[in-house]
């Protein structure tokens, strides 16, 4: 094994910079958030780890794990340093074709009879490997290029055969939802801009982003949308009136932090996910009209932009925004990879493309490729 404990038969991590938690031994699986839920109300499982799709009609990946173990600080694990030789192999649609879709978008938020303000559109990249990498190592390789240390590495066989052996692998900035005791928190993106090398290019699209009143907007909805959700489920709630800038390796974000207390003990981690997910950090405003949109352009978005977690017996938990991942083959040659961003009446199309251009990045440079001009 590695310098850290995960056994053979890992099956869930999340790294992040306060703690890392990762789980072993599938005991039990469920495809719902409902059958996880009574699972873990029954008490005889430590936790429940696993992925939540972006559609949630669609199955989930939920294992109630052998082992659960939460140790501080980030998770360190060297990564193997050998060269997977992997390459993009097909753009699914092509970047002009991401502009048309871009185009089209604002034209549906423009119209008044419309009814929708807001959509998050996506582009997916498949990869090639020449050698195997395991989830775990993909996992090493995002946690070390991360300053935070954020990474993740889900096994999705719990969604069925179409999954079987599959594992959704990345490093997300965006915090869904955090509960400890009776208190939760979450931290929405919204509002985007790439980081420069340059330091005064950097701090000039930091501080562009800051003041754009359209990123301020994109950025309005979600907190807006997750405030609601969260209401009628808090007392306390506190929603900063306005957004600071946090930042990851590639990119710059708008960002808030949410908090509130919760009003009924028995509400769990898991519970809150799936109350404000999808959120219009990746899904767009009003949810209904975003999602249909999406559906109907991207089809099925699989596990991206779903949310990945744990909750534990005492229903404390953290789950996060599946964004700037991969879902790796079983034979671990193979990914497909999404980048998407927030379109809104006053989006352009080539800014919109170059955005996802940045966010590929993270996952990018974790397998040694820059994405092909
Ligand atoms: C959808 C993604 O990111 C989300 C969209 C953002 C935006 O539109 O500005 C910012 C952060 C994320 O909430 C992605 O990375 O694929």
């Amino acid at each position: 094994m590695a310098d850290d404990d995960l056994h053979h038969d890992a099956v869930f991590l999340l790294s992040r910079p306060e703690e890392h938690v990762y789980a072993s031994g599938a005991r039990h699986h469920f495809d719902s958030v409902h059958a996880a839920r009574t699972h873990l109300d029954h008490g005889d499982s430590p936790a429940i780890v696993g992925a939540l799709p972006f559609d949630l009609r669609r199955p989930c990946s939920l294992i109630a794990p052998r082992d659960f173990r939460r140790r501080p600080g980030r998770w360190c694990r060297s990564p193997a340093t050998a060269d997977v030789g992997a390459r993009v192999t097909a753009a699914h649609p092509e970047p002009e074709q991401h502009e048309r879709h871009v185009a089209d978008a604002v034209r549906a938020i423009a119209d008044p009879c419309g009814g929708m303000s807001k959509v998050v559109l996506a582009r997916r990249l498949s990869v090639q490997a020449t050698s195997a990498l395991s989830p775990w190592d993909l996992a090493a390789r995002l946690a070390a290029r991360d300053h935070a240390g954020n990474a993740f590495a889900a096994d999705l066989s719990a969604a069925g055969s179409e999954y079987e052996g599959h594992h959704l692998v990345g490093s997300t900035p965006e915090v869904l939802i955090h509960k400890r005791g009776d208190v939760v928190s979450c931290h929405p993106l919204a509002g985007s801009a790439p980081r420069s090398t340059d330091p005064t290019a950097d701090q000039e699209n930091a501080r562009r982003l800051a003041d754009s009143p359209k990123d301020r907007r994109e950025h309005g909805y979600v907190v807006e949308a997750l405030a609601s959700s969260l209401a009628p489920l808090c007392t306390d709630l506190e929603v900063p009136a306005e957004p600071t800038l946090t930042s990851t390796p590639t990119m710059w974000h708008l960002g808030t932090g949410i908090r509130g207390r919760i009003a009924d003990p028995g509400t769990t981690a898991l519970d809150l996910a799936a109350a404000v997910h999808p959120t219009p950090a990746i899904c767009g405003t009003p949810t209904p009209a975003a999602r249909d949109h999406i559906l109907s352009v991207e089809g099925d978005r699989g596990f991206y932009a779903g949310a990945v977690g744990w909750c534990d017996a005492r229903g404390d938990g953290e789950w996060m925004v599946s964004i700037r991942c991969a879902d790796l083959d079983p034979d671990g040659r193979g990914l497909i990879t999404w980048a998407g961003g927030g379109i809104v009446a006053e989006s352009d199309p080539a800014d919109e493309l170059a955005e996802t251009s940045a966010k590929f990045r993270t996952v990018l440079s974790a397998l040694d490729i820059e994405l092909p001009a």
